[in-house]
């Protein structure tokens, strides 16, 4: 066994729908160790808050995970065993306004939090909340712990959830696009704290995001996903220094300053396409620049390519010795598929 804080393996979590069968997560498998941030990037519907739910049990009706596992050390989640761990997996989603209760103050929804999974109380409580809010960069935080967050701006508002999700204790911290509704420089702030937290606490991190720079400064690991699939993981310098699959190489591509020239970004024509079937073709093929025959009939498997001692993995039949087509020379995958 080995001792990753959480192990996913071949994770199926699918929305039966009156008229089909919507596969958001379709087999997908990572860890996350004690101290590292895991990143899941892909655009908008390819099942990353999906999987983060999945993880924490929070799949709503019609969804059900149908396949797969979910180990928190070493314990199964799947099947209900969440309540034994509530706490121990925390969560900041993107806009904290659903994430707190406008009625009560900060002080007593981090109270609550305390009292739940700490068993704090009364002065003991308060005094570890402010100290929570301190940590998390609240100035004056004995007097805006009572507080109501109307009364607190967008950043410091993230900022009290995240003083929540201290507070269970946690051990992993699932976040789920936690900056995205923030202005740019709250954002950098952010990100700045989860990383000192996360040292400090020995956090175990999986960090959701579209945005592939927010990726670069974030992660240690990267998974690449596509709707329901990991096409593509890797530790994020040699995905970064050597991306293989298509589809990393557009999100790349898409980030401001590293494309050559031009002031227009290139972009990946073209949506995720909702998966109702199992694959039996590369789901990204009627989008991929590279694309050939045997794409749209073999659904491809996650192969080794890269640094062998990097565990880099892509889903890709350009890389997959028994297809014909060689790998795209290097170079990133543009609007309308020239290689720029
Ligand atoms: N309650 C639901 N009922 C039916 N289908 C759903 C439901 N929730 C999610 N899905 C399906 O799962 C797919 C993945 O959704 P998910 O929210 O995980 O995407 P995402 O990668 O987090 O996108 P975004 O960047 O927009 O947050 C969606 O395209 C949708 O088809
Ligand atoms: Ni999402």
């Amino acid at each position: 066994m080995s001792d990753a804080l959480l192990e996913v393996e071949n994770l199926r979590t699918v929305f039966h729908t009156e008229k089909e069968t919507i596969r958001a997560v379709d087999g997908v498998s990572f860890d996350v160790q004690r101290g590292e941030t895991v990143g899941l990037v892909g655009e908008s519907g390819s099942g990353k808050s999906v999987t983060a739910r999945s993880v924490l049990g929070l799949v709503e009706e019609p969804g059900v995970i149908e396949e797969g596992s979910i180990e928190f050390c070493g314990d199964e989640l799947v099947g209900g065993n969440w309540d034994e761990h509530r706490g121990d997996i925390a969560i900041v989603f993107q806009d904290p306004m659903n994430s707190l209760n406008p009625v009560y103050t900060v002080g007593n929804q981090i109270k609550e939090a305390l009292r739940i999974h700490q068993g704090l109380r009364g002065q003991e409580a308060t005094d570890a909340a402010i100290e929570l809010l301190e940590d998390v960069g609240i100035p004056d935080a004995a007097r805006r712990v009572s507080e109501y967050p109307h009364q607190f701006s967008g950043g410091m508002r993230q900022r009290a959830v995240i003083a929540i999700a201290l507070a269970c204790d946690p051990d992993l911290l699932v976040c789920d696009e936690p900056t995205t509704a923030l202005d740019v420089t709250i954002q950098a702030q952010i990100l700045e704290l989860l990383d000192e937290l996360q040292r400090e606490e020995d956090l175990g991190v999986l960090f959701i995001t579209h945005d592939m720079g927010v990726i670069e400064e974030t992660t240690d690991r990267v998974n690449v996903m596509y709707a329901g699939e990991f096409v593509e993981s890797a530790p994020v310098d040699e995905l970064f220094d050597a991306p293989k699959h298509p589809y990393t190489k557009g999100l790349l591509a898409s980030i401001p300053g590293r494309t050559a020239g031009g002031d227009r970004l290139p972009t990946i024509e073209g949506e995720v396409p909702t998966s109702t079937s199992e694959p039996t073709e590369c789901r990204f093929a009627p989008r991929c620049p590279h694309a050939f025959d045997a794409c749209r009939e073999v659904h491809p498997e996650r192969i080794a390519v890269g640094d062998p001692d990097a565990d880099h993995e892509t889903a890709c039949l350009l890389y997959d010795d028994e297809f014909e087509e060689s790998p795209p020379e290097d170079g990133v995958v543009a609007d309308g598929g020239e290689t720029v």
